[in-house]
């Protein structure tokens, strides 16, 4: 396994790679911020089998940290996560030393990937409005990134199912080649997402978090049930009951005292526009009522959430089928949907103030 600190050294590699174009390998990409964990290894056996030659990138990115986030205290295993890649036949590893080999000038003077702040995906009870330059780092470092290693293939989580939306529309909006695949949620036996973050958490923290799960599976549960009812009685779907289903599992996230919710929403997986329910409540998108019928254009909804415990901010989603033809048990029917989304225009902007 190669260990590349440098842009530069990436390239040569990837020159390397293209020398013969007869027999140049199919090239595939797993972006981490290390930590390594059997999620980020789901993505890389995936990325093994869509690609001849596998890269994993390690890199804490720090145009995505708004002041006050956890940028200092991430943690950082990079032995571990090296030895983890080489055990799982990983061709090459990108783990920059200093932030300085992605952005020489400074952070702040980085030309950037800006994500409208008028799209549709800023909506109330989503990541952008508690992390409102998030994307911009996300998007400016994914798209330095695939510009750097020029993956045929690159593979993300559908835990960061927001993130998602946005790659794959500024892939789309900037007319880049490279083709987005999105790897299912890999969970804990207790059903918590397994991520970098639950290292923040005590043993007797990740087993409250557990409760994040079981609300998404019940607000899960009572939807199946009301659209078979309804499907069964060839009865049309309703916002109604998909903000029912908001509710009920707010309600078992709420019983849980050491849990703090920053929003459950609940989002169309193409382009995440706000499909009202949720919380906070307010604001409600305006055109919406409980008895409006849901569009038979609308596949599947995302209810996803964030809350706090500990000192742990941690995010997840599940996927409520609803005109899809089989209804989804794990976020892999989202992945699907993620996959067909059309979109507002991203820009690029030069260079931020
Ligand atoms: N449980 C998981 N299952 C599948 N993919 C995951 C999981 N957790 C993270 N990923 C994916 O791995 C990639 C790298 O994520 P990252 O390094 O931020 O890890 P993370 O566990 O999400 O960390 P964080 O605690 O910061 O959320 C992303 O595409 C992310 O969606
Ligand atoms: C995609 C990513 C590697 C960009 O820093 C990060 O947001 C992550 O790990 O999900
Ligand atoms: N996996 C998302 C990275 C972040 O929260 O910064």
């Amino acid at each position: 396994m190669r260990v590349l600190r440098t842009v530069h050294e990436v390239r040569a590699l990837r020159n390397d790679l293209q020398r013969n174009r007869n027999s140049a390998p199919r090239v595939a990409v797993v972006m981490t911020m290390g930590a390594l964990h059997e999620g980020h290894e789901s993505l890389i056996n995936a990325a093994k089998s869509s690609g001849t030659f596998t890269f994993v990138t390690i890199f804490v990115n720090p145009l995505q940290f708004a002041a006050g986030e956890d940028l200092d205290r991430y943690p950082r295993t990079e032995q571990a996560d090296l030895a983890r890649c080489e055990k799982l036949g990983v061709d090459a590893v990108f783990a920059p030393l200093h932030s300085a080999e992605l952005y020489p000038r400074g952070s702040a003077e980085q030309t950037v990937i800006d994500v409208p702040a008028g799209r549709p995906s800023q909506h109330p009870r989503s990541e952008a409005a508690f992390r409102p330059t998030f994307f911009l780092g996300v998007a400016t470092v994914v798209c330095k990134l695939l510009h750097i290693v020029q993956p045929d293939d690159a593979w993300f989580g559908a835990k960061d199912a927001q993130q998602c939306c946005v790659v794959r529309q500024m892939v789309q909006d900037l007319n880049m080649t490279v083709s987005i695949r999105i790897g299912p949620t890999c969970r804990e036996p207790s059903g918590l997402a397994m991520s970098s973050r639950n290292k923040y958490l005590t043993d007797a923290e990740q087993a409250t978090a557990a409760v994040v799960y079981r609300a998404l599976s019940a607000g899960q549960a009572l939807w199946t049930e009301y659209r078979k009812r309804r499907l069964q009685q060839r009865q049309p779907l309703t916002y109604g009951a998909l903000w029912e289903a908001a509710t009920a599992a707010l309600d078992v996230l709420k019983a849980e005292s050491a849990v703090c919710v920053q929003y459950i929403g609940l989002s169309d997986a193409e382009e995440w526009r706000d499909l009202g329910g949720g919380y906070p409540l307010e604001p409600q998108p305006p055109d919406l009522q409980a008895d409006t019928l849901l569009p038979q254009t609308l596949l599947v909804a995302i209810l996803s959430t964030a809350v706090i415990v500990g000192s742990a901010r941690l995010i997840d989603n599940i996927a409520l089928s609803i005109y899809e033809e089989n209804a989804p048990v794990t976020g892999t029917a989202s992945s699907e949907a993620l996959a067909s989304g059309m979109h507002p225009s991203t820009v690029t902007k030069v260079p931020r103030s």
